[in-house]
């Protein structure tokens, strides 16, 4: 939570962490995008979840989901398919994530928040999940791949180390859910170019870093500093045919 807050701050954004259900007829009216992450989802936690995308959806703005760790327990995979009734304008995961909420079952051998598949893996799954759920599904890795189960962009942007931080995946997704209460009718756009500024960001941050902790710190610090000069210049996001889903330069 602390990572993705200060990662939207840093993105000009204004975060608010909700979990509880009285509150969200208030929150709502005040929204520009709704993020439901579910990785520390609880029994307690899971109505206000359902209720905030319901309210969400039900006044048209758009709400993001990220499935943390949906093939680790029946309980989150269960929840996931629940909240994908709520039409969620955008899904982010990484492969295996995505991978397990596309077949509606759980990966074998999946043992948490980690993925262990490559993004490229996972493109049919991400097209069908886009097809059957109507949302715009970004996969990340090495090299993220967002699709609407038609077009495919793949955006290059990013440096292995993100990986070594906790909640870098969950913070690309507030960043998106943010670049899409900008843009709310280009959500496959603001996808991959969410992706590519925090991806940017990491790069413009690993030049100063030692490791993972200096990293989240410079991390937050590029974000904040980026300029559009920055932006146009370093991004690096593509139009893929589905035969050529491979890192490129
Ligand atoms: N090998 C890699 N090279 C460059 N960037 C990466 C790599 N792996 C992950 N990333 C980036 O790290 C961020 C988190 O992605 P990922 O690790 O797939 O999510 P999660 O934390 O949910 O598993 C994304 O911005 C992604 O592009
Ligand atoms: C380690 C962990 N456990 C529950 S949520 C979480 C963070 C997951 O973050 P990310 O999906 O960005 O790796
Ligand atoms: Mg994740």
């Amino acid at each position: 939570m602390d990572l993705m807050a200060n990662v939207l701050l840093a993105g000009g954004a204004s975060p608010a962490m909700v979990h509880s259900l009285p509150e969200i007829n208030d929150f709502t009216p005040h929204t520009d995008a709704l993020l439901i992450n579910i990785g520390t989802l609880s029994e307690a936690w899971l109505p206000s979840m359902m209720a905030a995308a319901a309210a969400a959806a039900r006044s048209g703005r758009p709400w993001v989901l990220d499935p943390v760790a949906v093939s680790a327990s029946d309980f989150r995979l269960n929840a996931c398919l629940q909240l994908l009734l709520l039409r969620p304008a955008v899904i982010r995961g990484n492969a295996s994530e995505i991978i397990g909420i596309s077949n509606a079952s759980r990966v074998q051998g999946s043992k948490g928040a980690d993925s262990s598949h490559e993004s490229v893996e996972a493109i049919d799954a991400a097209k069908s999940l886009a097809l059957s759920s109507g949302a715009v599904v970004a996969v990340t890795g090495a090299v993220d791949l967002v699709t609407d189960g038609k077009q495919v962009m793949a955006v290059t942007n990013g440096v292995p180390m993100l990986q070594k931080i906790t909640a870098t995946g969950c913070a690309v997704t507030a960043l998106i859910a943010a670049f899409v209460a900008v843009t709310p009718q280009r959500a496959l756009q603001a996808t991959a170019c969410a992706l590519a500024v925090f991806g940017l960001a990491g790069e413009i941050g690993m030049a100063t870093s030692r490791g993972p902790a200096s990293l989240r710190m410079n991390l937050i610090d590029s974000l904040h500093g980026m300029d559009e000069e920055a932006v146009t210049s370093g991004v690096n996001i593509q139009h893929r045919a589905s035969a050529d889903l491979s890192p490129q330069p």
